[in-house]
């Protein structure tokens, strides 16, 4: 039995910084396991300009300690007055890695989002000829579609045609928790990309209804039913290098999802890399990890792999009931559970 894993340094394509308060409670829990991160910017007001992303990028460096390696990769929330020229020129100054379609009213701060994909053609085209990828959160906002089925129909609807008609546009289909989405991005080619994050693989739709409301289990897209659980799993473990790490760890204060309406997110940041690990080790799939975490992401952006490596070991991690106080006290993924694998550094 392995009881011990190095790997390269793995970086996280998708997470919930925050800001405020809040960010300064939980940046330390990614800056601890990932080199990078592709930083959402989901903030209210959200983070559309060139110098809100570098006033952003100032913000995170300065909530981790001295000296902390650490690099957040920032992203563009595309708007319906989305400027393809000043998005082209944040891309080329390096101030932005990718921009963010966030349908209207999807999820959570997207009331700014885009009501019209196909209306953006400029930024569409824009992005495509200079290779900055698209991450989307990919679910239709139409209330009269049943919840679990809104990924389904937004990659049959929006995405095939995207993919279609934009062939070398950079796609990443962000945390994905359908057996069509896997098929999809499986058989797309290599301009797309999925994310997958580390409750979609351990948790089905039961867990939303486990002997009463669990709130800790909500998150967007919500999850699915276990052949979907199982589909995505499979996706994760493949080798594919169309699906790589991204934790979409989306911190709540405590109150706020313990509520008569309870806020979407998982605050998965803190054992992150071991939970995933979980997944790959029940699957017979550790060889796979590295891939999954620390290379196929880096490639699809077209970024350096990180240098330096990272040690885990099987050895017991007790997840605590709640992490961080006051306010910012948020219930983690797995509070109260023990993972068999513990980052080491
Ligand atoms: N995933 C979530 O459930 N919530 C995210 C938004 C998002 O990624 O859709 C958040 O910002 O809280
Ligand atoms: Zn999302
Ligand atoms: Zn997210």
């Amino acid at each position: 039995m392995t009881e011990r894993l190095t790997i390269r340094r793995p970086d996280d394509w998708h997470v919930h910084l925050r800001d405020g308060e809040m960010l300064a409670a939980v940046a330390q829990y990614t800056a601890r396991q990932f080199a990078r991160a592709i930083v959402m910017p989901n903030l209210t007001p959200p983070v559309t300009t060139i110098a809100a992303a570098e006033a952003y990028r100032e913000r995170i460096l300065a909530a981790l300690p001295a000296g902390t390696d650490f690099t957040p990769l920032m992203t563009c929330y595309l708007t319906d007055a989305a400027d393809a020229d000043e998005i082209a020129r944040g891309y080329a100054e390096g101030v932005w890695a990718a921009c963010k379609l966030y349908p209207a009213h999807a999820t959570t701060n997207s009331a700014h989002g885009v009501t019209d994909i196909r209306a953006l053609s400029s930024v569409l085209e824009t992005l495509q000829r200079i290779g900055m990828p698209l991450l989307i959160h990919g679910e239709v906002t139409d209330r009269e579609i049943d919840i679990f089925d809104r990924e389904a129909i937004f990659v049959e609807r929006t995405l095939a045609p995207l993919v279609r008609d934009y062939p070398a546009l950079k796609i990443v289909l962000e945390h994905i928790t359908t057996a069509e989405a896997a098929a999809f991005v499986t058989d797309a080619g290599p301009n797309v990309a999925a994310t997958i994050t580390p409750q979609h693989l351990h948790l089905n739709r039961n867990a939303m209804f486990d002997g009463g409301l669990q709130p800790h289990a909500y998150c967007l897209p919500v999850i699915k039913r276990e052949r979907h659980r199982l589909a995505v799993r499979a996706a994760a473990v493949s080798g594919s290098p169309s699906f790589f790490l991204g934790t979409d760890s989306a911190p709540h204060g405590r109150a706020r999802k313990e509520a008569s309406c309870g806020c979407a997110g998982i605050f998965n940041a803190p054992y992150a890399l071991e939970s995933y690990l979980a997944v790959f080790d029940e699957e017979n799939a550790l060889d796979r990890f590295e891939g999954f975490a620390s290379e196929h992401g880096a490639r699809f952006y077209g970024l350096p792999l990180n240098e330096g490596t990272i040690t885990l070991e099987r050895r017991e991690e007790a997840v605590p009931e709640l992490i961080g106080a006051g306010d910012t006290a948020v219930v983690p993924f797995h509070a109260g559970q023990t993972l068999g694998w513990r980052f080491i550094g």
